[in-house]
């Protein structure tokens, strides 16, 4: 459903060098970059700030032109096409609306409906599942100015899906959600691919978004990708590791065992590190055996641990690989 192949995309920046001189430079904001992403896959598109993400999204929706390299959107050139291919993609940004601020939601969507030509019928069955589903029948005659971040963002959403679209591009679903409506946003998406096979591209900084909706996800940073695959396999990539909370009877040195490390004592409470890869049980079975264990708990690795270090450009490798 999405093919880049190669994408670059090149801006020329004029910065003051002197009171009077500019230097003109170039900003590789995306630096070649190639995915593929099949019809009905939900996918993560995620990186630090300033990395490509945005004008990857603008090259898809044809908003922006490529300097170099190959796309396409349901077989569409994006750039080339752009009308034909908006009758087939949604676009939702978190942090803008695409409703009529001082309109009631309703009339926004009535004009969505005459823009998009959008069939009667159609048009009705989809506002009235997006309705129901994102709990949008109190709001329907609040102009948007009124509408709280949360409502707002559900009302966005719903106008982004009422023509149908195959591909539907989310921009910060869920930024500045508190964590209910950040819940029912989530169940909606993952509802929508699983019922309609609707592709969705999603771009967040909330990595719970990432664990809880994609199989797969793509980490870029300097107009690179660093990374495509399962998030799981981010933890293999970031030799992630696993903690062993351990309530021993007594206080005591730290716990020597092969396959884990104590990183903290406190009391007769220790924490040890093992590989996230690793199992627990053999290293639970020995300090068992020769440690008075009171009680045990095992914690999972940080996701944003990993994506932190790998955005600060450490070198991540999969265990084993050095
Ligand atoms: N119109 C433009 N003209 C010049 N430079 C630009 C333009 N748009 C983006 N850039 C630069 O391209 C790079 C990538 O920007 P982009 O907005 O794609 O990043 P992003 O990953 O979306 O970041 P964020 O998470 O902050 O939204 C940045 O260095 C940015 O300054």
């Amino acid at each position: 459903m999405i093919d880049v192949d190669g994408v670059e995309k090149v801006f020329d920046v004029r910065r003051r060098t002197g009171l009077l001189r500019r230097e003109k430079t170039q900003v590789r904001a995306v630096d070649g970059i190639s995915f593929h992403v099949p019809r009905g896959a939900m996918v993560g598109y995620i990186g630090p700030n300033g990395a490509g993400k945005s004008t990857t999204i603008k090259m898809l929706t044809g908003i922006l032109t490529p300097s170099g390299g190959r796309l396409r959107v349901a077989g569409i050139d994006p750039s080339r096409e752009r009308t034909r291919l908006a009758r087939r993609i949604g676009v939702v940004f978190g942090q803008r609306t695409t409703l009529w601020w001082d309109l009631p939601l309703i009339d926004s969507y009535r004009l969505v409906h005459r823009m998009y030509r959008i069939p009667d019928a159609r048009y009705r069955e989809n506002l009235d599942r997006c309705v129901e589903l994102l709990d949008l029948g109190e709001l329907l005659d609040v102009p948007v100015r009124q509408l709280s971040l949360g409502q707002r963002m559900r009302g966005d959403i719903a106008a982004a899906l009422l023509h149908d679209p195959e591909v539907l591009y989310l921009d910060e679903p869920t930024i500045g959600l508190d964590v209910v409506s950040k819940a029912k946003v989530r169940e909606f998406l993952r509802d929508l691919n699983a019922e309609r096979a609707t592709t969705v591209l999603l771009t967040t900084h909330d990595l719970t978004d990432i664990e809880q909706l994609c199989k797969r996800v793509m980490v870029i940073d300097h107009g690179r990708l660093m990374y495509d695959g399962t998030p799981d396999g981010l933890h293999e990539v970031g030799a992630s590791e696993r903690t062993l909370v351990v309530d021993l009877e007594r206080e005591l040195p730290p716990i020597e065992v092969t396959g884990a490390r104590p990183v903290r004592v406190e009391g007769p409470r220790q924490w040890l590190s093992f590989p996230a890869s690793a199992s627990a049980a053999p290293i639970v079975a020995a300090i068992a055996a020769e440690y008075p264990l009171v009680d045990l708990s095992v914690r999972e690795p940080d996701i944003e641990a990993v994506i932190a270090r790998m955005y600060a450009g450490e070198r991540l490798m999969p265990r084993g690989a050095e």
